[in-house]
């Protein structure tokens, strides 16, 4: 028997804590709970020995022992460990990022009777009464009671066993540890979708008194056929602009007029299939599509770790192929596991799921409340949903018998994830998929330059679609270069004449045209003309965003004039005047969507204009239904930010316009240009998905740089050859691998002196193989009130990166820099 067990907690700090086992062994990979510095907390059984620590401290005995099986198989916890020591990461943190159930609320439990325990039910006290012999003949006595409760093999809530036993959770967790009680989580009752609530009319033939507001809501019933879900009454323009509040509706319940039904969540998609349009699995693949599916079906089939990178240019589609190779993983019996970026699990994307694969489907997304998360994740571990498809940290569900992962928009920034553990959800998939010795593929019309690289040194098998479907073209793509309009014009607008004409005429023909303006909020600096500051946020070195108040009842962002950071959110009033001078003659600059919006309303006073950005979309069911205003014809031209860009598949958009995406281009940031490049791909992607062809014109001050001239001409190919000699040049990834560290503290003295430390600490050392820059302020030097300076490592190999990054963690550890002070980001995609 082990003596000791090594516990991940999820506290920053890198390394497991050793508990002395306390009765029952737990086995690794079950939770646990462990006393640490006065709390209790949860962690996770890493290891299990022998060997008494040496280093003096008293080593405490285990608490509780929560799972009697692993929770986290061999290969998940393999996983976890790759996490932590690849992006140096404590291995409790990066576990509790992998286990939902760390939330898991533990008065949801079941138990149940075991074989075991009704053998000592009907054996008799005879066999047990030495090993219960601890025990009070009272609590011998309520033993056997619940064991009769629970006879007849029922679970049961500790609750209702209390009630009719009057044991208390104690002597239930020691006879689960006896194995005479299985305990479960009682997630697993539920419906694969989320329940959502109906309002339905009731047909009456009274004739009851009702106030204004109880009519308003049966006539908003009554006009949508007698049902409609709750959230959508609730958020009709009728009652938000009436101000029905929302115990109105509960008056009428109770009044028996309306009754409320609960239905599996579904997901609505306006006129889309009236339209006649098809999903992607009702398709039968053309012949590039066929080609890109062969290849990966005979990995599937060969079996074994094979890296696939899906290069296929927008409207290619890939979605269909995907699909294919996730049917053909199912009919082999394996379950497969589909990654897409944190907006694409539209609703689009989860219709087309639930068509293809029906009750075999489990959504994780980042809006599941904890119980929701839970549930889905133990439907999976189940094999009861075998077709899994979530945002990043789905690539930890515990899929029984995983047989495939397919990530989609492989390039998508929100893959990679912003605290710590800092992983990136690919680069963690081809891991997972290498330890599990299974096919991957990564899909994308702009592949990230890392995943290029990897295609050309033929670590990934690349399959390339360079057609979109039906011979329907790619956009022709104009630029129109903004000094020159300005020359011409003598005015500075917001949107050229070109781009005016052309969603003109697209509005004409009865088609529909997007415009990205990829900043949100009405101006985005706010300016003193006479001193020359610019507002800054009172946490973070960042411009104050003003936002005009909201009126009417469409976006729920009924907040007021301000100005608002888009760091830390911080809000504040409109000065009348300069903070710093008292002048009167502040000026706002650089148009945001919101004013985008209110430019259009004036030129286009016929259009019906909808506006796509984070003050509008908040939730899932936002975007879905702005989506289905979208492919409805219902609202006719969008404009929004980057939001607009990202995989959207309707078919009545012929014009795309793009205004000032290129500020992005003067930021200190190596990767602005295959940002650029990628955003005006991805956007003009959405131009001519439907009959009609598309056109996109693109507003540039910067109309000779490579990343707009490659992205006009739809060459990916002279892009990234073009972008990878840069690199090289620079010494940037892919052809090195790169580490942010941010030396941070809320005060300016203790982050610059720590920086300064640490900065010592590489020269003294020297370090061969090994380029740093800095220390340096950080390009945004305060955020939410912490001071920053960082360093940017470079490194021919990773083993001389990582190695390093512990070096100077013990070299910090030890001149009591702590831990908290210091941010690693390996492989950082952002820079400030
Ligand atoms: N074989 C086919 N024939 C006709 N239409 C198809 C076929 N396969 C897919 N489609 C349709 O083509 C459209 C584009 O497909 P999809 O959305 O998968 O493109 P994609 O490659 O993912 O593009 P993007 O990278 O822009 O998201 C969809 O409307 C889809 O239903
Ligand atoms: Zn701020």
């Amino acid at each position: 028997m082990s003596l000791f067990a090594d516990v991940a907690l999820p506290v920053p700090l890198d390394k497991p804590f050793t508990y002395a086992v306390n009765g029952v062994v737990p086995v690794v990979g079950a939770r646990v709970i462990v006393p640490f510095s006065g709390q209790r907390l949860m962690g996770v059984v890493v290891r299990l020995h022998n060997i008494a620590p040496t280093d003096g401290f008293e080593i405490k005995p285990i608490q509780q022992v929560l799972d009697s099986e692993a929770l986290l198989d061999r290969y998940l916890l393999k996983l976890a460990e790759w996490i932590a020591q690849y992006y140096v990461a404590p291995l409790g943190e990066v576990l509790r990022g992998m286990l939902p159930l760390m939330a898991e609320v533990k008065r949801d439990l079941l138990y149940r009777i075991t074989d075991h325990g009704r053998k000592v039910l009907y054996e008799g006290a005879e066999k047990g009464s030495s090993r219960r012999s601890k025990l009070s003949p009272e609590d011998q006595n309520r033993e056997y009671a619940i064991l009769n409760y629970l006879d007849s093999g029922e679970p049961a809530k500790p609750s209702a066993i209390r009630s009719a036993t009057q044991a208390g959770k104690a002597l239930l967790d020691a006879m689960a540890r006896k194995k005479w009680l299985l305990r479960e989580a009682v997630a697993d009752t539920r419906d694969a979708r989320r329940l959502e609530k109906i309002a339905v009319l009731v047909e009456d033939t009274r004739m009851p008194k009702l106030n204004e507001n109880q009519q308003l809501i049966l006539a908003e019933l009554a006009a949508a056929g007698g049902r409609m879900r709750v959230r959508d009454l609730r958020n009709s323009g009728t009652l938000l602009e009436n101000k029905v509040p929302e115990s109105t509706l509960a008056t009428l319940v109770k009044r028996n007029l309306v009754r409320i039904d609960e239905e599996p969540e579904t997901f609505y998609l306006g006129g889309v299939h009236a339209e006649g349009k098809k999903h992607a699995h009702e398709h039968a693949l053309n012949e590039t599509q066929t080609e890109a599916y062969a290849a990966i079906a005979i990995a599937l089939d060969k079996g074994g770790f094979q890296p696939h990178l899906l290069y296929g240019v927008t409207g290619s589609g890939k979605t269909a192929v995907y699909f294919a190779a996730m049917k053909r993983a199912l009919e082999a019996g394996k379950s497969s596991l589909l990654l897409v970026p944190e907006i694409g699990l539209t609703p689009a994307m989860a219709a087309q799921m639930f068509a293809a694969f029906g009750d075999d489907v489990a959504l994780l997304h980042s809006q599941l409340t904890p119980d929701e998360r839970a549930e889905q994740w133990h439907r999976i571990r189940r094999g009861d949903a075998r077709i899994v498809v979530g945002t990043r940290s789905a690539v930890f569900a515990p899929v029984a018998n995983l047989g495939l992962i397919v990530i989609d928009e492989e390039h998508d920034s929100s893959y990679k994830q912003e605290e710590t553990p800092r992983y990136h959800g690919r680069d963690t998939a081809v891991m997972r998929a290498k330890l599990l010795d299974i096919p991957i593929v990564l899909g994308s019309a702009t592949p990230s330059l890392e995943s290029w690289a990897n295609a050309q040194k033929g670590r990934y098998a690349l399959i390339t679609m360079a057609e979109r479907v039906s011979n329907r073209p790619l956009p022709a793509v104009e630029l129109i270069d903004m000094r020159e309009e300005f020359r011409n014009t003598g005015t500075d607008q917001i949107f050229s004449r070109q781009l005016i004409l052309e969603t003109q005429a697209a509005l004409d023909r009865g088609e529909q045209a997007m415009i990205l303006l990829n900043r949100r909020g009405y101006s985005y600096v706010v300016m003193c003309r006479a001193c020359g500051d610019k507002i800054q946020c009172e946490n973070c070195a960042i411009s104050m965003t003003f936002h005009k108040p909201v009126l009417g009842a469409d976006a729920h962002a009924h907040a007021g004039e301000r100005l608002e950071c888009h760091y830390c959110g911080f809000r504040r009033n409109v000065p009348k005047r300069c903070p710093k001078c008292e002048s009167e003659h502040l000026y706002y600059l650089g148009a945001g969507s919101q004013q985008g919006e209110e430019r259009l309303q004036e030129i286009f006073p016929g259009a019906r204009i909808g506006r796509m950005d984070r003050d509008t979309v908040r939730t899932r069911v936002d975007m879905e239904r702005m989506l289905s205003r979208l492919h409805s014809g219902e609202i006719n031209l969008l404009v929004g930010t980057q939001m607009i860009a990202k995989g959207h598949d309707i078919h009545g958009v012929t014009v795309v316009g793009v205004v000032g995406c290129d500020h992005a281009l003067g930021l200190p940031d190596f990767r602005a240009a295959e940002r650029v490049f990628q955003l005006l791909t991805q956007v003009s992607g959405r131009a001519g998905r439907g009959d009609a062809p598309g056109r996109v014109v693109v507003q540039t001050y910067h109309p000779d740089h490579y990343a707009i001239r490659f992205a006009a001409r739809h060459d990916y190919l002279g892009f990234v050859a073009k972008e990878m000699q840069y690199r090289r040049w620079m010494h940037y990834p892919p052809n090195t691998v790169l580490t942010n560290i941010v030396l941070q503290s809320q005060k300016l003295e203790e982050a610059s002196a720590w920086a300064a430390n640490i900065g010592k600490w590489f020269v003294s050392r020297g370090t061969p193989g090994l380029r740093v820059l800095g220390p340096a302020a950080a390009p945004i030097v305060r955020l939410k009130r912490i001071y920053r300076f960082h360093f940017v490592l470079k490194a021919e190999k990773r083993q001389t990166l990582n190695s390093i990054l512990y070096a100077m963690l013990a070299h910090a550890d030890a001149q009591g820099i702590p831990r908290r002070g210091i941010l690693i980001d390996v492989d950082a995609l952002h820079l400030m």
